[in-house]
């Protein structure tokens, strides 16, 4: 088995006349947690959709545990082991936590359908739903519906449906937008937990997540790679700032 669980040779994207990422080679260490960063309109969405197969690429080769994935859909990778967290959006709102990961839970086991032929394995589900949701800090929230949950919980209530597919590569879109330093805090946190036994690749804006978490960090800018390396080394290319302040490298030298 190779090192590096996932890599992108020569990847690009183009719409219409726009090259949105540009030959890209990325290269995510198994076991690693692999941060994509960059300023906006980099291409961090669109790599990151190019990689858990949202949009096909133009050129370029993806390899997923030395396997070309290129071709694959969205839909079959979930079942080979790379899962893509969902927006807040895809938690059903109506539903409690529990059910919520349960039904994660019947999805990997192929179950959805006729889960409740057995009262057996809905009582399993539920007992292995109640310990994903202990491993997310949810347990005592089991039975609130999703909506009921404050931003932050509901985060967690997606890693929690996301783990329960058993991921051996996760892809984590933004995990802590839009939140206050408190959930930011528990998020990491939990993303730190998580990683056991797994090789997780976030987009995220938050540099202080990024430097706690992450072990590698690609920087984008327009559409191609920048810089990569431990966050001590990228935080202080002179590239970097001046993508990032919009001051040029020889200012940020000075
Ligand atoms: N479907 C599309 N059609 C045309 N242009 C697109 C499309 N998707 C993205 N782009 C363009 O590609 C570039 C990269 O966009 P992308 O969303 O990948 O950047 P990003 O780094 O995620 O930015 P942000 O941090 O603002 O979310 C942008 O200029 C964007 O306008």
């Amino acid at each position: 088995m190779t090192d590096y669980i996932l890599e992108a040779n020569d990847l690009t994207k183009s719409f219409g006349g726009f090259v949105a990422v540009n030959g890209v080679n990325l290269r995510i260490k198994r076991g690693s947690i692999h941060a994509i960063i960059g300023p906006n309109g980099a291409g961090k969405t669109t790599m990151f959709n190019l990689l858990t197969k949202f949009i096909t690429p133009t050129s370029g080769k993806i390899m997923f545990n030395g396997k070309d994935i290129t071709n694959w859909k969205a839909s079959e990778i979930a079942t080979k082991g790379i899962v893509r967290s969902f927006q807040i959006s895809a938690v059903f709102p109506h539903l409690t936590a529990l059910e919520n990961v349960r039904l994660s839970l019947q999805t990997r086991l192929g179950v959805s359908y006729h889960f409740w032929r057995s009262k057996a394995l809905l009582s399993e589900l539920d007992a292995e739903a109640v310990a994903r949701l202990d491993q997310v800090g949810l347990k005592e929230y089991a039975h609130l519906r999703a909506v009921e949950l404050p931003y932050g919980r509901k985060r967690a209530l997606e890693i929690a449906t996301t783990l329960g597919l058993e991921p051996e590569l996760m892809l984590l879109d933004e995990p802590t937008q839009g939140m206050g330093t408190e959930d930011v805090g528990a998020v990491t946190g939990l993303i730190g937990r998580v990683r056991e036994g797994r090789t997780i690749v976030m987009v995220e804006h938050n540099l202080g997540v990024v430097a706690e978490l992450a072990d590698t960090i690609t920087v984008l800018a327009r559409g191609e790679v920048l810089a990569e390396g431990p966050y001590e080394e990228v935080s202080r290319n002179p590239l970097v700032m001046e993508a990032y302040m919009g001051v040029s490298a020889e200012e940020v030298e000075a």
